[in-house]
């Protein structure tokens, strides 16, 4: 077992012994979180287990990061106490968000209301809340540094409205994985949030890639998922790179149909689909900073320290006040059955599935697959199956039928640009061949 921070100031331990794990209260593709308390002073604190596979930094760079982490200081970015490993697995001690994701919190509240028959509006609480994570993203910003990961899960509520950025500095241990590690070979990440720019690597990306991811939560939370959440990441790759970039409307195509039981149906306002235009702009140069969309004609209320705090204390009373702790709940992310983490690898099992939010990444025992998940409430056999018909409909091209036929049209478009010399096609199907092979188990189906 090896400390892998100098402790600071205010000490955390950094043996697993030191803390009672109370119960299991997330999971991600790559970690387990668990709600737990140190066994001598009784401090409550959430535990992210990474499994240390999945992890593509050394111990140093870890370590480093970690620590800064822990100097970093910000009322709307998780703080991180302490890190260390056990065994295979990384250990990172954070602060307990009570009332777990944003998007949970939400949809918790939002169920209590339908039952009670009561029909509330929450754009009001939802801009609170991008409010909040652009003041923590404008730290990150200005600190020269990128999160790469926002989306609602990691958009975390405490009890008192508090709003906290989480995994600030984790995805980018895990972004490389699929570049040294055969058995992380098909790693794909969360493409639902990814910007376009960050899609093709074809020149790079920057911070303004956490403002499309931002536009992508936005519509996650009015709407209760993020945008082509239902398809299998493939297709979700060729949308966000082909298409206009997602919008409100995007829902009732995605359906066909305006009255999905999935989906939200809250009337949403005109200047919060404005909102969400600007964060959701391809070119990444006109997408706006943080500073300026916190500067924005519907943001910039919350300036005022007055009109922040009514915002914040309205969050409180109808949103956080109607859902129950985290870990309290009689829910099965709670259960007694869910396993302590040891020495074995973590990973998504099929009792897991129904608990991740639509659109995030499954990690299936075998470590061999990585995909969005269909629905909400998909079970293991809608995965498969989804990937089965994935499969059969794209013969290995990765192409929906609907898209061959535009294909047929595009082809044409191609041949006229490839005659004066155009490039861009080109370049998207190597990127689409390059992330065929990279993905191997996943939409890579090889011909031999
Ligand atoms: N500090 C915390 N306090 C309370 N709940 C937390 C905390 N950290 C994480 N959670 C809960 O655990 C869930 C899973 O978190 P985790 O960061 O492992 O995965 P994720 O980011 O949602 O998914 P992915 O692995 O696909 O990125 C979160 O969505 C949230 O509900």
């Amino acid at each position: 077992m090896a400390d892998i921070i100098t402790p600071l100031a205010q000490e955390w331990p950094t043996s697993k012994d030191s803390y009672d794990l109370i119960c299991k209260i997330g999971q991600g593709a790559f970690a387990s979180v668990w709600k737990a308390r140190t066994k001598d002073t009784q401090q409550e604190c959430a535990i992210k287990v990474l499994n240390l596979d999945h992890v593509d930094s050394n111990l140093q760079e870890i370590r480093l990061e970690v620590q800064a982490m822990r100097l970093s200081s910000h009322p709307n970015v998780l703080q991180c106490h302490t890190a260390f490993c056990n065994a295979s697995d990384l250990w990172l001690t954070v602060q307990l968000m009570r009332k777990g994701s944003s998007l949970q919190c939400l949809e918790g509240a939002r169920k209590i209301l339908r039952q009670r028959q009561q029909n509330v509006s929450m754009e009001e609480h939802i801009l609170y809340i991008l409010h909040e994570t652009l003041l923590g993203l404008r730290y990150i910003h200005d600190n020269g540094q990128i999160h790469r990961d926002i989306k609602a899960g990691n958009i975390l509520l405490d009890g008192d409205g508090q709003v906290r950025i989480a995994d600030f500095g984790v995805s980018g241990w895990l972004v490389n994985a699929g570049s040294q590690q055969e058995k992380a070979k098909t790693f794909v990440g969360t493409p639902c949030w990814m910007a376009p720019e960050v899609m093709e690597q074809i020149h790079g990306y920057d911070y303004k890639a956490d403002i499309w991811s931002l536009g992508i939560t936005a519509l996650e939370l009015a709407k209760g998922f993020a945008p082509y959440a239902k398809y299998p990441p493939m297709k979700v790759l060729i949308l966000t790179i082909q298409e206009d970039p997602p919008s409100l409307d995007t829902y009732d195509q995605e359906t066909g149909d305006d009255e999905d039981d999935d989906q939200v149906q809250e009337v949403i306002s005109k200047s919060f689909g404005s909102l969400v235009d600007l964060c959701l702009q391809k070119d990444p140069s006109k997408r706006p900073q943080s500073v300026e969309l916190l500067q924005s004609r519907y943001l910039n209320a919350m300036e005022d320290e007055n009109h922040r705090m009514e915002r914040r204390n309205r969050l409180v009373e109808e949103v956080c006040n109607l859902v129950e702790n985290v870990g309290c709940q009689d829910d099965s992310n709670a259960s007694s059955s869910s396993r302590m983490p040891g020495n074995a690898p973590v990973s998504i099992f099929a009792s897991n599935l129904e608990n991740r939010p639509a659109g995030t990444t499954w990690v299936f025992e075998d470590g061999s697959q990585v995909l969005a998940s269909a629905t909400n409430n998909a079970t293991l056999d809608d995965v498969m199956n989804d990937l089965d018909q994935f499969g059969l409909q794209t013969g290995g091209e990765n192409y929906t039928r609907k898209q061959k036929e535009e294909e047929e049209q595009n082809q044409q478009q191609q041949q006229q640009q490839q005659s004066s010399g155009g490039q861009g096609d080109d370049e998207l199907d190597d990127f689409f061949s390059n992330f065929e092979q990279s993905t191997g188990g996943e939409n890579f189906r090889p011909t031999n």
